[in-house]
């Protein structure tokens, strides 16, 4: 058995706003035995030890919406809105991308996210077997989608069939049934969608209500809202969903989908860097709906860092609300982290620093000019850190970040092999 004990540290433990102001944290395998207030007095043979003086231990970050690979087009595509974007550059640039290429973008993408404290995050995206491989050689958790999307919808319904299979007993990987949206699927391809979720009792991933141009077409075509559709075709019946954006939504759509395990991912910089909109998030939230958070992909934020969004996950709502106190800095914590865990359906394992939890940790450093003096250790977090502060790593029981430093992936390796793979994808448009 693996033995790993974190002591001298501050544990904010997400259970409540419970703080622990100087203790220990037991890990036996990949399982948080004890967290408690004071020193640890058991043996200590065999034992991995780490100081956590001057930190403060905190579950690692859920992002709960990503295109992983799509590091590679950071800096790809700027300037336009949504439809044009993804017509006119990202998906002719994404129809070059070779399996090698997907795996160099996704092998970046872990290591930014890891390296600014993300240990588990919600993917959707092409060859999710070759994504899979990147996170088992990081050691991250990933809850993988194919994408169902066009005319190919029912071969790429087997795709993740078989992903399923091959992944129903890993430790790590979780597969998804991930629809695109539903102004890129038929109403056919959702109803199937929907049940086959309900059959395999796969979570869905998909995007809804991202843009005013995503409602007029399915205005135009359904004479229905976005949600509507979806719900017409099945798709949330008995089903969990994870629907990204949720910009665009009316008093009738929320009072729908409260009613349903629907969780709306709210994906802030993308939403502002595509010129999208604003998620109502507050009034979704007074609601009743649960909120999680997402990056999006690197090339519409720019980056996968999660301490960045919740920064603008909560100045963005209070903004637009107008109200000083709209999305605290610890309800922002939670949208990355326990509301981020019931999304994925590991609300009992994952997103709290608790006995009986998978042993996902990140370990910030306070000893920073800006995040002192620490008065209020949840808005110095959210407002004031960056990421370049996350010191510690600890994915599944396994310490994968140490002292900065990625103790198992060559960083500069794995820069260099991204950053030769879009040259390469540029030379094939
Ligand atoms: C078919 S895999 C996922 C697909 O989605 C594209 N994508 C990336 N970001 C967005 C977004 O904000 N809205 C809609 N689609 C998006 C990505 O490029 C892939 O093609
Ligand atoms: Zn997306």
């Amino acid at each position: 058995m693996k033995r790993l004990l974190i002591e001298n540290i501050k544990v904010i433990t997400m259970e409540g706003d419970y703080i622990i102001p100087k203790g220990y944290i037991y890990i036996e395998d990949n399982k948080i035995v004890k967290v408690k207030e004071g020193v640890y007095e058991g043996e200590r043979d065999n034992f991995e030890v780490i100081d956590g003086k001057g930190c403060v231990a905190l579950p690692g970050f859920i992002n709960c919406h990503t295109h992983i690979p799509m590091t590679l087009l950071r800096g790809y595509g700027e300037g336009l809105p949504l439809m044009r974007w993804l017509n006119e550059k990202i998906w002719p640039f994404e129809a070059r991308l070779t399996e090698e290429d997907i795996y160099n973008g996704a092998l970046l993408g872990i290591i930014e996210m890891i390296k600014s404290g993300t240990t588990s995050f919600v993917d959707m995206y092409f060859r999710e077997d070759t994504i899979a491989k990147a996170c088992r050689r990081a050691n991250i958790r990933g809850f993988l989608g194919s994408p169902i999307i066009g005319d190919m919808w029912e071969r790429q319904i087997d795709e993740t069939l078989s992903l399923y299979d091959e992944f129903k007993e890993d430790d790590l990987i979780k597969i998804f049934i991930a629809p695109h949206s539903p102004y890129t699927c038929s109403f056919e391809t959702l109803k199937k969608v929907g049940e086959i979720a309900r059959n395999y009792k796969l979570p869905i991933h998909i995007h809804i209500a991202e843009t005013k141009d995503e409602v007029n077409i399915i205005r135009e075509k359904y004479n229905k809202t976005p949600f509507e559709v979806c719900k017409d075709a099945g798709l949330y019946d008995e089903n969990k969903v994870i629907a990204a954006h949720c910009v665009y939504l009316n008093d009738d759509d929320i009072i729908m989908v409260k009613n349903y395990d629907f969780t709306v991912v709210y994906n802030p910089q993308s939403n502002m860097k595509l010129a999208s909109g604003v998620a109502p998030i507050v009034k979704m939230m007074e609601n009743g709906i649960n909120v999680a958070l997402g990056t999006d992909g690197a090339s519409s934020n720019n980056n996968l860092n999660m301490i960045d969004e919740m920064k603008s996950a909560s100045l963005l709502q209070k903004l637009s609300f107008n109200d000083a106190t709209a999305l605290s800095a610890y309800d922002t914590l939670k949208l990355a982290t326990v509301n981020a865990a019931k999304a994925i359906g590991m609300e009992d394992k994952l997103g709290k620093i608790k006995e009986g939890f998978l042993a996902d940790i990140i370990l910030i450093d306070f000893n920073k000019p800006h995040l002192n003096p620490p008065t209020d250790i949840y808005s110095n977090i959210v407002y004031a850190a960056n990421g370049s502060e996350i010191k510690t790593v600890i994915i599944n029981g396994k310490v994968v970040l140490k002292d900065y430093k990625l103790l198992d992936i060559k960083e500069n390796e794995t820069i260099l092999n991204a950053n030769q793979s879009f040259i390469k994808v540029i030379e094939r448009l």
